[in-house]
């Protein structure tokens, strides 16, 4: 394995590429010579990979949400709550009480998504591991490609209800 890879960050697409400093090379793929092991090792990996350092394969992404069901969800039920009545525009409400509690930071929201989300993921402070486009809905999936890694969308609905965003990789 050449030990002189690294993971960086493109500004231009502001997701992460694997750069050779021996031989100047860079590609978004993973390089095939190195093992997932290896390439979460990598410099830089940690950092610019989010959840863990597990690569995220090039045009994927990878996020947590924070949803708050509501009666026209399309599954009004969670791990929290059997059978969800409140109406949307009381998810809103909720929602946006969390939103003004997180206030952009990333700490808080895994903390609030675990306690608070409707979405089995909340088990998970919101992660929803990597994806690429036509996996989730598509305001969901929209949402996620518009942010910057790091960044929170503001609340979108979709049929499942409303969510808060964090792209993490
Ligand atoms: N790849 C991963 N991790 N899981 C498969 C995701 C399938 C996808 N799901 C969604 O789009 C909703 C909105 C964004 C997240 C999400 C989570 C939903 C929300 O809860 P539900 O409405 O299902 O009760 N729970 C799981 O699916 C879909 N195409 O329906």
């Amino acid at each position: 394995m050449s030990t002189s890879w690294e993971v960086r960050l493109s500004n231009s697409r502001r997701i992460p590429y694997f750069f050779n400093t021996e031989t100047q090379e860079s590609t978004w793929e993973p390089p095939a010579d190195l093992s997932q092991e290896q390439i979460q090792n990598l410099p830089g990996a940690a950092e610019h990979f989010g959840g863990g350092g597990k690569a995220v394969p090039a045009g994927n992404v990878q996020a947590s949400h924070l949803l708050v069901k509501h009666r026209d969800s399309r599954r009004p039920s969670s791990w929290k709550e059997k059978n969800i009545t409140r109406s949307k525009e009381e998810a809103i409400e909720i929602l946006r009480g969390y939103q003004a509690e997180i206030n952009g930071s990333p700490e808080k929201f895994a903390e609030l998504a675990k306690v608070h989300s409707d979405c089995s993921s909340a088990k998970s402070g919101g992660d929803l591991g990597p994806f690429g486009r036509g996996q989730m809905q598509k305001p969901f999936e929209d949402a996620t490609y518009s942010l910057n890694i790091g960044e929170m969308s503001d609340i979108i609905s979709t049929d499942s209800g409303v969510h808060i965003v964090l792209r993490t990789a």
